[in-house]
């Protein structure tokens, strides 16, 4: 079943409590509980959650749902072993942020700076990065495509300076460097990127069980804005 191979891919070793965030009206939450796990549901549809309620009641798993009512970026999480979600595309971002930095529950009231330093949540975000940059130049490069079929032969003054343009965006260079880099100096200039993000905000040494949930969005635009995405 899913939540084995989530597992198994994982390496996580207890999966008894699931936070299911945005159940529905709970497909996947009958089969957990089927699987014998304890689901801890986050809906924000007082329709679904009645409709859930109304499914499992009086069955011999509604002891192991629970069903939270509310918005899960604004609800304070319990504990979970892990988490699944099928949820719109718009919260995924700050949803991922708050669950990385639901770490104190599990694992120690770690700063920031520790959270980020991490070897997995690194490579995380680092791909997320790789991709964006790679879809960005391949945009670019079509933009620039057209620019230039649009201009024709007849300007080729403008032509020039749009590719000069290119550069100075980190267009053609950025791909080279992506490519040619080695693999252990781009991961340590990945570091340093997310290292000065926290600086900037002045995150580095904050708790992120002291945050408030206007200071995570704030470290989340910080991020966003310099290209490093949570999903
Ligand atoms: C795509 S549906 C998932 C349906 C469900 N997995 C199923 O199979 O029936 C997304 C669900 O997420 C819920 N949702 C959307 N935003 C939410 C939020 N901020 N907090 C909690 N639930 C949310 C919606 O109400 C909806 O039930």
């Amino acid at each position: 079943m899913l939540v084995d191979t989530i597992v198994q891919k994982s390496g996580i070793k207890s999966t008894d409590t699931i936070l299911e965030i945005g159940p529905g009206t709970g497909n996947l939450t009958k089969k957990l509980l089927e699987a014998g796990k304890l689901v801890i549901a986050v809906e924000v549809d007082p329709r679904m959650v009645l409709e859930l309620q109304r499914r499992f009641q009086g069955t011999p798993h509604s002891s192991r749902l629970k069903v939270i009512q509310g918005d899960v970026l604004k609800t304070e999480l319990p504990y979970f072993d892990l988490c699944v979600a099928n949820i719109p595309y718009q919260i995924s971002s700050p949803l991922t942020f708050k669950l990385l930095n639901h770490q104190p529950a599990f694992r120690k009231n770690k700063t920031l700076g520790a959270i980020f330093r991490q070897k997995n949540v690194l490579s995380l975000l680092e791909k997320n990065y790789k991709t964006l940059q790679a879809l960005n130049l391949s945009v670019g490069n079509k933009d620039a495509e057209m620019g230039s079929s649009r201009l024709g032969n007849a300007n080729e003054v403008e032509t020039m300076e749009m590719d000069d343009d290119d550069d100075e965006d980190g267009g053609a260079d950025d791909e080279m460097d992506v490519e040619d880099g080695d693999a252990e100096g781009e991961t340590s200039e990945f570091k340093n990127k997310v290292l000065a993000v926290l600086k900037e905000g002045n995150f580095e040494e904050k708790r992120s069980s002291k945050l408030k949930l206007e200071e995570f969005l704030y470290l989340l635009s910080l991020f966003n804005r310099a290209g490093i995405h949570f999903s």
